[in-house]
């Protein structure tokens, strides 16, 4: 069965500026193991998906419509299952590990209070345990005596360990992660990006990726949907896209990757 199956999503937004269709009529699907990009610029509809998938969008402010069957639950029909869903087949990588956690708790006790509710039969140091090996997973060292760091204690690409950690407490089948590495220096962005990649493999976890960076959409992806004003302009292997765009857009993107040289402000029109 098919991880993720989302068919002909709409989502309009009810924004004081009047009604936006933040999406309008995606398709695609994400399986065990596998990596879907949805990329392109901001404003084009990525985080706006990422949120229907996981019935976050709401309810007041957002009217749905199509099909989103995540481990055969239609999120779309079914909102309230959506909840059961959330925090034990799927969980969320977020954009800003330095605003993702509490910061009057310590690390272990976030992760403990995932661990208590996931697995409600551990005892408390049975809990620490786990917790211990879940840090060391994410290859965070001495992971003991950093359950008890408070979150300011840690760097960026730390606490997305820790996040990417607390993700995991659950076992996840899909895993959404929205710009996990656009807030983190440039120098930890690809640790964090492999680190997923070896979490996928020994978990099988499909991964739906948002990115605005092609370079992330090339590290990780098999597949990408190129994301225009709620629509997909291409969809297809991510090195068929990257190699031969088909599309405008999809060129201007790429040509958009920073490079050194010239500065031009033009964005991709
Ligand atoms: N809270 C909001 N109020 C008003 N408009 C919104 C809101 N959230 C999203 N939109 C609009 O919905 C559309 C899709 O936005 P969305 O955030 O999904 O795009 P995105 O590709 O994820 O961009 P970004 O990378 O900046 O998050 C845009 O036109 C945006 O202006």
């Amino acid at each position: 069965m098919t991880l993720l199956d989302v068919q002909d999503l709409q989502v309009e937004l009810m924004t004081e500026a009047g009604v936006v269709r933040a999406v309008d009529g995606i398709s695609f699907t994400v399986d065990r193991s596998e990596t879907v990009t949805l990329i392109g610029e901001s404003g084009s509809g990525k985080s706006t998906t990422a949120m229907a998938v996981q019935a976050l969008l709401p309810e007041r402010l957002a009217v749905v419509s199509g099909r989103c069957v995540v481990d055969g639950v239609d999120v779309v029909a079914r909102p309230r299952e959506a909840g059961k869903l959330r925090g034990r087949t799927i969980a969320m990588i977020p954009q800003d590990p330095m605003t993702a956690l509490s910061p009057v708790a310590t690390v272990g006790r976030q992760l403990g209070e995932v661990l208590a509710r996931s697995e409600p039969g551990l005892s408390r140091s049975a809990r620490r345990e786990r917790a211990t090996d879940l840090l060391d997973s994410v290859r965070i060292t001495d992971p003991r005596r950093q359950l008890d760091a408070y979150p300011h204690q840690l760097s960026g690409g730390m606490l997305q360990r820790v996040l990417i950690a607390i993700a995991l407490a659950i076992d996840p089948h899909l895993l959404v992660a929205d710009e996990p590495t656009s807030a983190l220096d440039v120098t930890v962005q690809a640790g964090i990006l492999d680190l997923l990649l070896d979490l996928q493999d020994r978990t099988s976890a499909g991964i739906l990726m948002i990115t605005h960076d092609i370079g992330v959409a090339r590290l990780v992806s098999d597949r990408v949907h190129v994301m225009r004003d709620g629509r997909f302009v291409e969809s297809g292997e991510v090195e068929a896209v990257v190699g031969a765009p088909q599309q405008d857009y999809t060129r201007r993107l790429l040509d958009a990757v920073p490079r050194l040289g010239a500065w031009t402000d033009g964005g991709v029109a």
